[in-house]
């Protein structure tokens, strides 16, 4: 019999083989292949510990905010990053000054999975660098610090820095990736970083130019 969600064993390869998926041919976004994505990142994170479990409580709210989205009547909108700016910016459908009457826009959504999103590549490209002596609680908090932090009130910033102290230490955090020896994490972390950056770019310089960056 399948294995539930739940019990699905986490692998690293399929994450980012999702992520792989992001990019259309135009360099578009799709939102359905970033919000997989994530769903996968979740899953390995929930396989940490409960210590964790109020970054995935959001982190699930936010996927399932966009997933409704693109599963909506509206979803042909939803496709890709760009149309969904496009579709709220044309409708006023986002809240640019201060939350309001779209509080959950897909924009202002999205951007806090962006965000997150560059606190991974940061984590990952430590880990991929590290040493075995490294350890994950400073790699992790280094990237937070430089990423997601800044965005983040002290009380939230304090919750995580508790939760980074319990990470596992980066021979098990290899191991639960699922991938294969240390060589080989680190091999496909170099392979997947440039695709990580690059959906991370685009979004980048698509939420500058229309000045949505810090939404509320
Ligand atoms: C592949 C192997 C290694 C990497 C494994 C990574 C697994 C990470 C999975 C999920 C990451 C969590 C994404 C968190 C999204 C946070 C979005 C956010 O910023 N939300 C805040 C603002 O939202 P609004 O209030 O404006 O709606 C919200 O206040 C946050 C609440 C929860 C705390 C978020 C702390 C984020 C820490 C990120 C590091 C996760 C460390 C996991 C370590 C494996």
């Amino acid at each position: 019999m399948a294995n539930s969600v739940e019990e699905q064993k986490f692998s690293l390869k399929e994450v980012l083989d999702t992520f792989s998926l992001c990019l259309s041919e135009n360099k578009e976004v799709y939102i359905e292949h970033y919000v997989e994505g994530w769903r996968g990142l979740v899953r390995f994170m929930n396989s940490l510990g409960s210590v964790f479990s109020f970054i995935s409580k959001d982190a699930v709210n936010k996927i399932e905010i966009l997933a409704k989205f693109f599963n909506g009547e509206n979803g042909t909108h939803y496709s890709t990053i760009q149309s969904m700016v496009k579709y709220e910016l044309d409708n006023g459908l986002v809240d640019l000054a201060k939350r309001d009457k779209y509080p959950e826009s897909g924009c202002r959504t999205l951007l806090r999975l962006h965000r997150a999103l560059r606190w991974l590549e940061l984590f990952l490209e430590r880990l991929r660098t590290s040493s075995e002596d490294c350890k994950t609680s400073v790699m992790c908090s280094e990237a937070y610090n430089e990423s997601l932090a800044q965005h983040h009130a002290w009380i939230i910033r304090k919750a995580a820095g508790m939760a980074f102290c319990v990470l596992p230490g980066r021979p098990t955090f290899f191991e639960v990736m699922n991938v294969g020896t240390s060589e080989q994490v680190v091999s496909m972390l170099g392979d997947a970083l440039p695709l990580i950056s690059e959906v991370y770019d685009i979004t980048e310089k698509l939420y500058a130019q229309h000045e949505l960056l810090q939404l509320p």
